[in-house]
Parts: C-alpha cells; structure tokens; sequence
C-alpha cells in the first residue's frame, strides 16, 4: 500500500459510526488575533445540543456526571502540516486537518458528588460551571487552550442564560427536586429508570474500563479482567440509601430480585443517632479504633467462652450484633463510640453480604458486583463484606466491587443520551486521568469549583496540609481471623481513614479520545502487557517512587526555566512539585488506587501533572541545543558511513543508535555525567565504549536479516516498511535514528518514524521532526527527497554536500512522520493513534527505541512482524535485574515476527 494510501486510510478508518455526532465546522472562524497560540474557534453552525450532565439524586448523595468537550485536537492529530501556504496558515490549516480528521467527538466525564441535604451546593456548581447553559442558535466556542482544568471551559456558548435544556436525571430526587432544578436553573428533567440506569452504568464499566473491577480480601485488593465477552450473569448489589439486587442478563435484561431496607442510610442514621457522627467519615474513622465484643453478644459469651464447633461457630463470632446491650446496665454513653461504630459497620456488612449471598445462591450467580457510595472503598467495608460471601458460599461465589462504586446510576443515566456514542466506546479508546483538581471540582462536598490555575493552585497548598493526613500505611499486623466467625479485629486498624478528598481521587477524569486504537501488529492482544517491571511488589514499588521523587528537584528547575522562571512560574512549579508528590503519597498509601500500578503509569503521570500545571514542554531549550549540536556534525558522520561496507555499516548505524540513547535526561546518573562534559565529548566516549557483545545482543541475527549470510548470492528481502518509534531530541534522533532510516530509506524501505504527540522529558515531538528532518536533509539527498515524497518538505532545500548515494532501485521510498497519542516515555500498545494502526497494516519492521518504550515497556512484548528492540540501560538497578549487567549496558533484541518471511 502506498503511503498517501495509508494516510487516506488513517484517516478515513475513524468514521466508524455514523451513529456518533460530528461538529459541523462550516463557516468556522478563529476568533482573537492570529499571533494567539490558543485561539478560540467559533463554529456557528455547530448545532448539536450539548448534553452536558447527568444526575442521580439520592436519598444520601447527589451524584453528576458531566461532560466536557475535547477543547483542543486530540494528541493524535500531531501530523505535520500539508504543503503550501505561508507559517501561520499552515498552522491553521493544520489544526483544521486535525478536526476533519477526528470529527467524532472526544471529551471528558467528570465525576462529582455532594450531598442531598446540601443541594444548594450542587446547584451553585452546576451554574457556576454553567453545564445547564446550551443554547444551539448560539453556536459553540471551542478554546484550544489545553489549560482547561476543570473541564469545561469553553464548552458552552455561554451568555449565562438557560433556554429549555433537558437533562437526564434519575434517582427519586428526579421527581421530589424537579420543580427546583426547573425554577433555578431552567432544566428540565427526562426521567431514566433508576435501575434501568444501574445496569447500563455498571455494563458500561466492566467493558470499557480497564481496572474497574476488583477483589479485596485481608487487606489486599486485585483487579479482575473481566471478559466482555463472559460477563453475564451477575449480581449486581447496590448499596445506597436502602439497597437494590439485581440479577443481569445482559444490556438492559435484568431483574431486581431483592433489596433490603437496612442499607447505607441505616448505617449513617444510626451512627448520628448513637454514636452523634456528624459525618459519615466520622463513623468509619470511628469503627477503625473499635472492639465490638463489648457490644455485640458472640457464641463464646453464650457458651462460656467456648467455640460451637459442632455448627462450626468459633467463640468470636457474633451471635447478636449489639447483643450484648441488654445484658449490662450500661447507658448509651458509658459504650465506647469506636465500640458502637465497629459493631454497627459488621451488622450492615454482614447482613447485606448474607442477603447478597442467599440471592446468588437462589440465581445460582457466582459473581456479585457491589456498587453505590455505602462501600466508600472503605477496606474494611470490602472485607468483611468478602468474608461474608466467602463464608456462606464456601468460597463459591465471588465478592467484587466497583471503582466508581455510587455513580452507576449517574453514569447510565448519562449513557442513555445516546448521542455521544460512547456505549460503542471500547477500552481502547478511554484515558482515565487524575488531575489534582478532580476530587475538588466537585465541591462538595468541598466547593467552590474551581476555575482557573489560580484557584487551583491555592487548593493544592489547602490538599497539601490535608494531605499531611495521608500518611504513609503503618504495616498490617498478620490478619487475626478467627475461623468462621471473622476478623476479631479490622484488619486497617492501624490506619488513619483517608480523607473523603484523597478517597475521591480513585476515580479519575475518564477522557475519551477515539482515534486511539490497539496497535494491530501485538502477537497476542489479550495477554499484551506493557510494564516490565512488577510493582506490586513493595520493595520495587519504593526504589521508583525514590527515583521520581529525588529527581523532582531538577525537574521542577527545568520546568520553571522553560517558562522564564517568572514568579507564576516559580509559584506553578512548586504546586507541581506538591502535586505530584501528593500522587506519590496516595500511591505509597494505596497503590492500586488508581487501577494496576506499573511503571509507565507512574512516568505518565508525571507529564500529565507537568502540563497540569501548565508547564508545555519543560526541555524545550534542551531539546534545541542538543539538536543544533548534533545537527552540525551530521555531514561528517554521513561521509564515515558512507566509506563503510555494507556490513560494518548496519553495525555503527546500530551501535550509534544505541550510542546516542545516552542523552536522557530523566535518568538521574545520565543527567550527573552531563555536568562534565559537552554533548559531543559524551557521544564520543559513548560510541568508544560500544564494544559487542552487548547486553543483549542478537545483532548477528539482524545483520543476516539485513544482508543475508555470507558469499550468498541473493540479498535478503528489503523490509517493505519500517515503524520507527524514537525517543530523545538531540544526537538520538539526528546521529542515530536519522541516519539508520536513511540506510533503510536507502535500501528501498519505507519509513515511518513514530515520535510522542507531545512532550515528555527530552523525547523529540512530531510536531518538531519536520524541521529536524529538513534541516538533516539540507547534508543528504536521500533524506530529502525521502521527506519530500512523505509531505515533509515545504520549501525545495538544495542538498549542499551533494549526497551521492543513490537508492537501489533509483528511486527514494518516502519518509513519515506520526504522531503516536501519547505524551510519555513509555508507550503502551494498547493505545496508539489511528494513524500509527493505519501505517502499522503494511509494516513489517518495529523498531522500538529507548528506555522508556524497549525496556520499560514492551521489553516482553511479542509482535507479528519483525521487532528491534534497542537502548541503553541507564539505571544500575534495573540493569542488574533485567539483564544481570550493569549502568550503560546496551540491548540489541531482534526478533523475527511470527508472520515474516524466513530468509536465514
Ligand atoms: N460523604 C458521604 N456523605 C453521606 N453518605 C455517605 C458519604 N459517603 C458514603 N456515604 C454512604 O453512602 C450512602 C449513599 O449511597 P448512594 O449510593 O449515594 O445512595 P443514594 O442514591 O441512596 O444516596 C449513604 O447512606 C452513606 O451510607
Ligand atoms: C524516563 C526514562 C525511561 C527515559 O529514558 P529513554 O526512553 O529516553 O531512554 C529514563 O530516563 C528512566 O527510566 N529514568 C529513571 C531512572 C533513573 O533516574 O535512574
Ligand atoms: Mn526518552
């Protein structure tokens, strides 16, 4: 397939589902002067009504759900700019190309909740962010300012009154509040079936999300991978105010079997009234430092201490919750509140479990999901609810529980728009991310929203003496369960409840973005995973986050310099600097908080809290110099390899890709060496050090791939295209991956090279490769005419050492650049651009460059075609284990695809 063919494919393959909405950008207008980096654009025909929120109303909690639009063109749309016109309009038309390129609308669903009795809060919030306001006559601004922090800036037309809005609501408050949210904000409800809702909501989260699912049992939780293709029947129990079970069968076949009064509501009425809590947190705060054998009546206090083994009861298990009341003469408050509040969570947990349990039993369902805000991912709560179904069951049915436990029926009444087409959305497709305003844009519970960087900034000093709460876990003592009666005690005795605000943060801004795909050419999708380093385990898990917090303060130096270290910018980077640390905190404290926890996530995260705080691209200067440097010494490289053989060629084109892999500047040792010596000195010692074997080094198996065995008469094959995904600006991509895709290009192989939509450390943006191509093209003659057939090339640029090689067959195969989706280190294949999976349908080479996404990630990862894994291992420690060398060591994996044509 030829390349403009693949680019017509990448960009026809997204209009999957015409079901889905497109904007309407006829007559678009950019509106502020053309020199704006952001410019709003004004689309006046864009008359598709926004849906903005949805809205359960509980008999406890208000939960919303609320969209935002993607404001700016997805991170996948980094391709270059086509040819002609002049600087500024090629941006334009650029960011024009992006959106009739991704028409489908991306977004954000945000995640709130307050409480019913304060709904004044929600309402003031609603307004505020004006999620009522959409008015189709007057068309939609769209900001492409990526400083959106909450979400919603710019979404709507804004002229602050309502015109006739309906909004998706369910729960019973959709009946009692209606005539308020009419009279106050103008809305109208569209009513949803609250259990309809559930079901949706729950559907929804166990296919599309990825760790949304999970056990907990003793204290430790896992995810379970639920098959979305084996996913019925199950029971879905709901512990709200009162609780609802319901057996599923499928989208929208279900029947709620069962419920119980005494639910979530039980529990915080009785824990006002007993125990005088004037929050919810308060009682579970309580419950941690409680006994419940001076309340409750367990079978040893019936039989004189003994266990009842012969019905298989041990003498700590409850006979009677609060059993033991009647017997002593003891007033209310002569208990012990911390007593009250543990005996009072066992009853409720207990009891749900049990009538939970009878019902799966009588469906003969093993697996129960428990949803709604009662469980509050209180491990306690989980635990015993586990216990209990493990109990009963004899370890047949199986207790799981949701990571957006209470928004089931918020996120199926938002689903039941059914004009964002996001129920056809797949785990490919969704981001889930965690900015710091998250759990506070919800108010409260804690509002006011918050608007601007300003406002958030002040929040993160406020999160942070918060957060002093969240401290590190003070071990787990050995669980002391008691056979068939339970934990005599909690298990996170010992630890200090999270604060509602941090407990917030498990579930994140979901974004969609559906131009990401799964990369087509894993061998073997299902059991593809991208983190090589295991960080369940605790030690490995404390030696990272070591490593990221020790290399903040040179980040955050970097960072605020990037800026003009100006006074914002110093004030901005000590709020990253909190931030992420805060990110770290929660993690230490839970580490599965955030869904599976591997190290890629964690490199991640770091960007994303960077461009959080609004920090664009700290290494910009970096980047620039490293490439002017490397860029000037490029002629002479390319006339030394040019004398070589053929073989000793592919040799140094190799070793000086894996040479040049040393300018990393998120390596803490690399960015040490850096203090003594010039860019240049390093390369060069670092090439001088290249002695094979390396590390790992298939190389001799490549190097027949490339030039057949010896004194064979006919050549190998030419690869027909390569997928190049580079790494670091500077000598890495100019000295190393540019002359290696100019031998490629050379032998009559097409390439692509894939860099980061945006930023990450020193790794080298596609937005950026145009002009580093252009600019290498200027020494050689087959880069240019390679970039200029790719699109690269706008204006003709003489080659002025005369390049004199000419392709094999004469002609030059065309060079590209896309953009991979991701803004990392690291890259995971389950996500790429729909670009990247267009090209990838005729590669038959990866090469996958770097640390960060051949070691970190993918080190394991098996492909269909051919894959060259190359980098330099700069960390002593991950060397020692991966590879058993050391700091510096070098790999070089080849493996032949599953797919490829043997030539050895
Ligand atoms: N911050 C909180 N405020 C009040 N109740 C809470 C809070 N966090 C958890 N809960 C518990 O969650 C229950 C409400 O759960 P939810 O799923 O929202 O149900 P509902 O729709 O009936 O309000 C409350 O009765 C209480 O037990
Ligand atoms: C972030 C990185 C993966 C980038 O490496 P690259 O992909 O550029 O080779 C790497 O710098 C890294 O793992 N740094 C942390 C390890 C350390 O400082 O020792
Ligand atoms: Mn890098």
């Amino acid at each position: 397939m030829a390349g403009d063919e693949a680019a017509s494919k990448a960009a026809t393959s997204i209009h999957r589902s015409p079901s889905r909405p497109q904007l309407d950008l006829s007559g678009a207008t950019i509106q502020g002067s053309t020199e704006d980096k952001n410019p709003a654009i004004v689309l006046p025909n864009q008359s598709d009504e926004l849906s903005h929120f949805a809205i359960d109303i509980g008999g406890s909690l208000v939960k919303l759900v609320y969209f935002s639009r993607q404001t700016e063109p997805a991170v996948s749309c980094g391709s270059p700019p086509r040819k002609g016109g002049g600087g500024q309009d090629r941006q334009k038309e650029a960011y024009y190309e992006g959106w009739r390129r991704h028409p489908i609308l991306g977004g954000r669903l945000h995640f709130v909740k307050f409480e019913t009795s304060k709904l004044n809060d929600c309402l003031a919030f609603i307004q505020s962010k004006k999620l009522h306001c959409s008015n189709p006559s007057l068309g939609t601004r769209l900001h492409s300012n990526s400083g959106d922090l909450s979400g919603l800036d710019g979404l709507a037309a804004s002229n602050g009154s309502a015109e006739e809005a309906t909004v998706k609501a369910t729960g019973g408050g959709a009946f009692k509040f209606a005539d308020v949210f009419k009279e106050r904000l103008g809305v109208t409800f569209d009513k949803e079936d609250e259990m309809d809702c559930l079901v949706s909501g729950a559907n929804f989260l166990l296919r599309a999300i990825r760790y949304e699912a999970f056990t907990h049992l003793e204290g430790q939780k896992q995810f379970v991978q639920m098959d979305r293709n084996d996913l019925f029947p199950y029971l879905l129990v709901n512990i709200g105010s009162g609780v609802s079970m319901i057996k599923v069968d499928g989208d929208g076949v279900y029947q709620r079997v069962s419920g119980t009064n005494v639910g979530g509501g039980t529990f915080w009425g009785l824990g006002r009234l007993l125990m005088k809590c004037k929050t919810f947190d308060e009682i579970l705060e309580l419950s941690q430092g409680g006994d419940n054998s001076s309340v409750d009546m367990l079978v040893g206090d019936i039989y004189g201490g003994l266990d009842y083994n012969k019905i298989g009861l041990s003498a700590s298990t409850i006979a009677s919750s609060f059993g033991k009341v009647i017997s002593g003469d003891k007033d209310l408050s002569e208990y012990r509140r911390e007593d009250l509040a543990l005996s009072l969570l066992r009853m409720i947990s207990y009891n749900i479990g049990q009538i939970a349990y009878l019902n799966a039993l009588q469906y003969g369902l093993k697996r129960i999901f428990f949803g709604g805000f009662f469980i509050r991912g209180h491990a306690y709560t989980m635990d015993t609810i586990s216990f209990a179904i493990n109990f009963w069951s004899k370890g047949e049915a199986q207790a799981m529980f949701l990571r957006h436990e209470g928004y089931l029926g918020a996120l199926g009444a938002f689903l039941s728009y059914d004009k964002h087409g996001l129920t056809t959305l797949t785990s490919h497709q969704l981001v889930e991310r965690f900015p710091m305003g998250a759990p506070y844009a919800g108010g409260e519970i804690h509002g006011p929203p918050i608007r601007d960087l300003n406002e958030k900034i002040t929040w993160m000093d406020k999160f942070i003496r918060k957060g002093i709460e969240i401290t590190a876990p003070t071990p787990t003592a050995v669980p002391t369960t008691t056979g068939v009666g339970g934990f005599e005690r909690p298990l996170s005795r010992a630890l200090s409840l999270r604060s509602d605000s941090s407990a917030a943060l498990n579930v994140g801004v979901l974004h969609f973005v559906p131009s990401l795909e799964a990369f087509p050419l894993l061998a073997d999708p299902d059991k593809y995973e991208p983190n090589t380093v295991d960080l369940s385990d605790p030690l490995e898990r404390e030696y990272w986050f070591n490593i990221l917090s020790n290399h903040m303060p040179d980040l955050v130096e970097k960072a605020v310099a990037s800026e003009g270290a100006t006074n914002d910018a110093k004030r901005r980077g000590d709020a990253f600097a909190q931030a992420f640390r805060a990110h770290l905190a929660r993690l230490r404290e839970e580490p599965a908080a955030y869904g599976k926890l591997g190290l890629a996530n964690l490199l991640e995260m770091r960007e994303e809290c960077l461009r959080e705080f609004h920090f664009t691209d700290a290494y910009r200067a970096i980047k620039q110099r490293e490439n002017e440097a490397s860029l000037a010494v490029l002629p002479d490289l390319l006339s030394d390899l040019d004398t070589m053989t053929p073989s000793d060629r592919i040799l140094a084109l190799i070793e000086g890709v894996l040479a040049a892999n040393i300018f990393d500047w998120g390596s803490k040792a690399c960015v040490e060496l850096y203090r003594s010596g010039t860019i240049m000195e390093i390369y060069r010692m670092s090439r001088d050090k290249m002695q094979r074997p390396w590390r790992v080094d298939d190389f001799d198996l490549f190097r027949k791939r490339w030039i057949g065995e010896e004194g064979a008469t006919t050549p190998p094959k030419p690869h027909r295209r390569a997928l190049f995904f580079v790494d670091n600006s500077g000598a890495d991509i100019v000295l190393g991956v540019l002359t290696f895709a100019r031998e490629l290009l050379r032998r009559g192989t097409e390439v692509v090279l894939v860099a980061n939509s945006l930023p990450a450390i020193n790794d080298v943006v596609a937005t950026e490769l145009p002009a580093v191509i252009a600019a290498a093209a200027k020494h050689c003659d087959i880069l240019r005419r390679a970039a200029e057939s790719g699109g690269l090339l706008f204006d003709a640029v003489s080659c002025n050492n005369g390049d004199r090689h000419q392709c094999q067959n004469g002609s030059v195969p065309p060079l590209y650049v896309v953009a991979n989706g991701s803004g990392s280190p690291c890259i995971d294949f389950r996500q790429v651009s729909s670009e990247v999976a267009a090209f990838a349908k005729d590669a038959d080479l990866v090469v996958l460059e770097g640390m960060g996404r051949a070691v970190h990630t993918n080190y394991n990862a098996k492909f269909k075609c051919d894959v060259l894994k190359l980098a330099m291992i700069k960390n002593q420690r991950l060397a020692e284990q991966l590879v058993q060398g050391n700091i510096y060591d070098c790999i070089c994996r080849y493996e032949p695809g599953q797919d490829s044509e043997i030539y050895l």
